[in-house]
């Protein structure tokens, strides 16, 4: 009698949900954390880029905040257990110490990568606490002006200063994360800095402090920035999520899936909610405090897609497969799924490669970190003094460039090239030029869940525009690259793998073609945040609010409505930061 037949509430739930709407005349928000029976007036899902920085915020209010995690520990400080054997005895793990980044990669015998990435999302998507935080390179930029070119009023670069200025001041970067403040193997940089800045070259390469000028983004070189900090992974779990910890209105649940948002129509109530890890998540139902209470799904492009997915929110034919899968006995009757264009337009940059081979280039076995021991002179500076190679992501990773390429479509695209110094068996040592076409490319593609509950990726966002105007971009780029890989001394081009400009054409073209995923892991746009949600690509409003619900937000990478032109986890703090203060303005 009380459960409409809109709500997707399993009957079991419908007693406790009952008792707390009669007791929530009475209630005032407490500043203490209910227990998970209670109700709670935040329930974010996802402690990723934005998930972590919008929890504290949130809990700053004196409101109460869960947030859930479907991940284990990550990081030393929560309780984190995954260390090589040269951190045994220290209160560090291999998310912590940053030259281990690239240890996620590895294969190899004694290296457990089982469960970090996702199992159910082909893409390479952190499953852990802190999300891509716990896990990526740590490359930290200031948003570039245009990152925020295609978003709602509200949301634009003037309106999201007091944001920015918030992420950076908890969240400062760097060029030099050893706690010395020394740069470490410095070879491969200082090559390519000499060979992009050459002032006999017609058009040099200008040096800058790229977060200093975060707008300057044509033909400018810069070293990496960092938001690792005195030779540590630092990052919303060293800042946000501590002092979001210190409230007694904040909990952290970890190893606990949230399967669906539980609705009543476009009222959601709660979220089920599934453990992940035996007795260490919770399985059952979370409520949402009566009436206030606001459900925030923060889970990424692809955790927050099957979240709605699973609670009947998406694309007609998408909602329609769910009923045939697994899932389909727990779906919401079909009378009130919510129509939205969710991942119908995702967006990522393209990554795609140059290199010279070079024999006399300075390299170093970052394979080879984890099997070190405590008697090795690197390690011993990393343990005494977090200095030293060690301290640092990957000083293989530098410099950074920039260039902005004007279309025949009159579109203005940005392509930013990483320079990777590093050595393999069969090449020899190779210094590789990675370029993201980003900002200003038009290509999109579409993600799906398929009858096994598995998110894909059904169109990649690659180079698939009318006009091909993104493929013209990143060819202008690489010809004008191509003089300059050239002219380095002692090198000699590896691919492409000749100087003819023709080849380099047809280099890339086979490229894009054949390579198995372009992904440089950039992910963006699945839910389009619109100014109001008559816009038909509308999956949310500029208040955050799904469209279509009362209470339902995402804020995560998935409504940042396009690309940004560097590395991008900074733009999505900055999105957290902005979200709360607007979620928090809705009262
Ligand atoms: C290997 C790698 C290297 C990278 N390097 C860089 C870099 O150097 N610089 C940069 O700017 N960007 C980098 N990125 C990208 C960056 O990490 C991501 O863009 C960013 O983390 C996305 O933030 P988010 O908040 O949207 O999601 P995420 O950070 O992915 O967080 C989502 C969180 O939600 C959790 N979750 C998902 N589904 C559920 C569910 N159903 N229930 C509960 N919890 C759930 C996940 O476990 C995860 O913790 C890298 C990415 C990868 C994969």
């Amino acid at each position: 009698q009380f459960l409409p037949e809109t709500s997707n509430i399993p009957c079991s739930t419908a007693m406790r949900i009952r008792t707390l709407l009669l007791q929530a005349q009475f209630v005032i928000c407490g500043s203490t954390a209910p227990s998970l029976n209670g109700a709670w007036d935040y329930i974010i899902v996802g402690s990723g880029a934005s998930g972590i920085p919008l929890a504290d915020r949130l809990s700053e209010s004196g409101k109460s905040v869960l947030l859930i995690e479907r991940g284990e520990p990550s990081s030393g400080r929560w309780g984190g257990m995954r260390r090589p054997t040269w951190l045994e005895g220290t209160n560090l793990t291999r998310f912590d110490v940053p030259s281990l980044y690239q240890s996620v990669w590895a294969a190899e015998e004694g290296i457990n990568n089982t469960g970090i990435f996702c199992p159910d999302i082909e893409a390479p998507a952190s499953c852990v606490l802190g999300g891509g935080t716990a896990i990526n390179a740590g490359q930290f930029y200031k948003p570039h002006p245009r990152d925020w070119s295609t978003m709602p009023p509200g949301w634009r670069h003037s309106d999201m200063k007091s944001a920015t200025r918030k992420a950076f001041t908890r969240l400062p970067s760097t060029t030099t994360p050893s706690k010395d403040g020394k740069s470490y193997l410095t070879n491969g940089t200082n090559i390519a800095l000499a060979a992009l800045t050459d002032p006999s070259l017609s058009d040099p390469y200008q040096f800058i402090s790229v977060n200093e000028h975060p707008e300057l983004k044509n033909h400018t070189v810069a070293l990496p920035e960092y938001y690792f900090s005195k030779g540590e992974r630092h990052g919303p779990m060293s800042t946000y999520l501590v002092t979001a910890s210190k409230r007694k209105n904040f909990r952290l649940l970890m190893n606990t899936t949230v399967q669906r948002a539980l609705r009543i129509g476009g009222d959601i109530i709660g979220v089920q909610t599934d453990s992940s890890s035996g007795s260490a998540g919770h399985t059952g139902t979370i409520l949402l405090t009566p009436r206030t209470g606001r459900l925030i799904l923060s889970a990424g492009v692809f955790g927050t897609s099957k979240i709605l997915f699973r609670s009947g929110i998406g694309p007609l034919d998408q909602l329609k497969a769910m009923q045939r899968s697994e899932d389909g006995p727990d779906m919401i009757t079909e009378k009130y799924w919510i129509e939205l264009p969710v991942g119908t337009r995702i967006d990522d940059a393209p990554a795609v490669y140059m290199a010279v081979k070079k024999a006399d280039l300075e390299t170093y076995p970052w394979e080879q970190i984890w099997y070190k021991n405590s008697t090795d002179k690197d390690v011993r500076k990393y343990l005494e003094k977090r200095s030293g190679p060690l301290a640092e992501v990957q000083p293989s990773i530098a410099p950074v460039f920039w260039d902005e390429v004007k279309g025949e479509d009159n579109r203005t695209r940005i392509i930013q090239w990483t320079v990777n110094s590093g050595s393999t068996k069969e090449l020899g040592t190779v210094l590789l030029f990675a370029s993201t076409l980003s900002t200003g490319k038009t290509s999109r593609g579409t993600l799906s869940l398929t009858p096994d509950l598995k998110l894909t990726v059904t169109k990649r966002p690659y180079f698939n525009d009318p006009g091909a105007h993104d493929f013209a971009a990143l060819l202008s780029s690489a010809r004008s690259l191509l003089p300059i890989l050239t002219n380095i001394p002692n090198a000699t081009l590896l691919f492409p793998p000749s100087s003819d400009p023709q080849e380099l054409e047809k280099y890339l073209r086979e490229t894009i073609a054949t390579s198995p995923t372009l992904s440089s892991n950039h992910w963006t746009s699945s839910t389009y945040m619109a100014a109001s949600c008559t816009d038909p690509l509308a999956v949310l409003d500029a208040s955050t609010t799904v469209c279509g619900t009362t209470n339902l937000h995402i804020v995560d990478a998935g409504i940042v409505n396009s690309v940004p032109a560097a590395n991008p986890q900074a733009v999505f703090v900055v999105a957290a930061e902005r979200a709360a203060e607007i979620i928090l303005g809705l009262g």
